[in-house]
This record gives structure tokens, C-alpha cells and sequence, in this order.
């Protein structure tokens, strides 16, 4: 027998309990992906987040950038709805299909080497509801992934490939933390786009 043995299996999921995590590769032709990356690099205007903690001023260590139909609170700030760009449109319906959801803002992330990073939390804000899907793109850089249980300690890592969709749904953001830690590898940049579905959020 020749092929993929595995090719056609419904992805399985990668959480042990309290939530579903799917790992889902190819989102895309080859060609159309490494297009995707380079277009995300270069037409998103990318933003350098200062975090203040503990008094202390801290760049974020990552670039981002914010665009949804509804208006958003983050981290205290106030982001005015903001429409999609013509290159992120498609990925979100690429992810609203993959995922079987309904997303309307989406969160992006560049992480241009081995020391941009993203600490542990949840994306479990009161505005993404009690049992939030969420659809992170993956283009570029291969990064490895950690998830945490909040309660249990229990941890579990995943290698996320160019090309890819983590669906995070049930009660992963519930029970679980997860974290994109800082290698000491000399690697290029990844970009990451977090498609959520966030309730209006007034002035
Ligand atoms: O970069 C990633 O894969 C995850 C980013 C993330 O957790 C977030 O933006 O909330
Ligand atoms: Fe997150």
C-alpha cells in the first residue's frame, strides 16, 4: 500500500480531558500558504504593544494587530470595530469552515524570532462566552505550542507546522492555560491569526 495511512482521519483530540483541542495540517496549496505568509508580513501594519506592569513600561514581545466587526476591549484599551483587510478576509472563512464557527474579530501575532514569545493564560474573557471556539492560523516558523492544566499541572506540547489550524473549543480555555515559550534556536518569524467570536463590548 502507498499513501498516507493516516491521510484520511478525522484529526483526533490532542487534549486528554476538559476540553478539544484539533491539530488540522494543508489548510491550504503549498503555493498559496508560503503567498499568505509573505502578504501577512508585509501589508499588515504591525504594532508594537507596550504592556505596563508593576508601574514598569514593558514592549510586548511580539507584534500585533487587531481587526473585528464589533468593538473590543483588551487589556484595558479600547480598539473601535475595525474591518478586515482584503488578505485576512478569506482566512477567516478558510477558519470559519474549518472550525464550523461563526468568528468576527481576530487577534494577529508576529513573533519575528526565538525571543518573541506569548506567556501563559487563557483566552477566556468574559466577552468570547462560557465555551469560546477559537481558530489560530499558523504561517512561517514552526513553533512549539505548551497547554497547562489550570488545576492537575498536567501539560502537553504541540509542534504547530506552517499551514496549520489549532481549534481550541469545549472547555479548553476553562481548564486549560497555554503558552508560546522563547527558543534558543535561531529561527524566523511565524505569524499567528486568532479568529474569535467576541460579544459587542460598549464605550
Ligand atoms: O501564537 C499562537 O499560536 C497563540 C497566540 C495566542 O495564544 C493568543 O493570541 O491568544
Ligand atoms: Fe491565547
Amino acid at each position: 500500500m502507498t499513501g498516507d495511512l493516516f491521510a484520511n482521519e478525522p484529526p483526533r483530540n490532542l487534549l486528554p480531558f476538559d476540553g478539544e483541542v484539533l491539530l488540522l495540517r494543508d489548510i491550504m496549496d503549498a503555493d498559496e500558504a508560503d503567498k499568505t505568509f509573505a502578504r501577512l508580513q508585509s501589508n499588515i501594519v504591525w504594532q508594537q504593544e507596550i504592556a505596563k506592569l508593576h508601574g514598569k513600561e514593558i514592549p510586548v514581545p511580539r507584534l500585533t494587530a487587531w481587526y473585528g466587526e464589533v468593538a473590543y476591549r483588551y487589556s484595558g484599551v479600547y480598539h473601535p470595530a475595525s474591518p478586515f483587510p482584503s488578505i485576512v478576509a478569506p482566512l477567516r472563512t478558510l477558519a470559519e469552515e474549518l472550525a464550523g464557527a461563526h468568528f468576527n474579530t481576530v487577534l494577529l501575532n508576529q513573533y519575528r524570532d526565538g525571543r518573541d514569545s506569548v506567556s501563559w493564560h487563557a483566552d477566556d474573557e468574559e466577552v468570547l462566552g462560557e465555551n469560546p471556539v477559537i481558530a489560530s492560523l499558523t504561517f512561517g516558523q514552526e513553533r512549539r505550542f505548551h497547554f497547562r492544566h489550570k488545576k492537575t499541572g498536567d501539560r502537553l506540547s504541540i509542534d504547530l507546522p506552517h499551514n496549520s489550524a489549532l481549534i481550541m473549543s469545549g472547555a479548553t480555555q476553562h481548564c486549560w492555560l497555554h503558552q508560546l515559550p522563547k527558543t534558543a534556536r535561531q529561527v524566523g518569524p511565524r505569524i499567528n491569526l486568532t479568529f474569535r467570536n467576541t460579544r459587542p463590548e460598549s464605550r
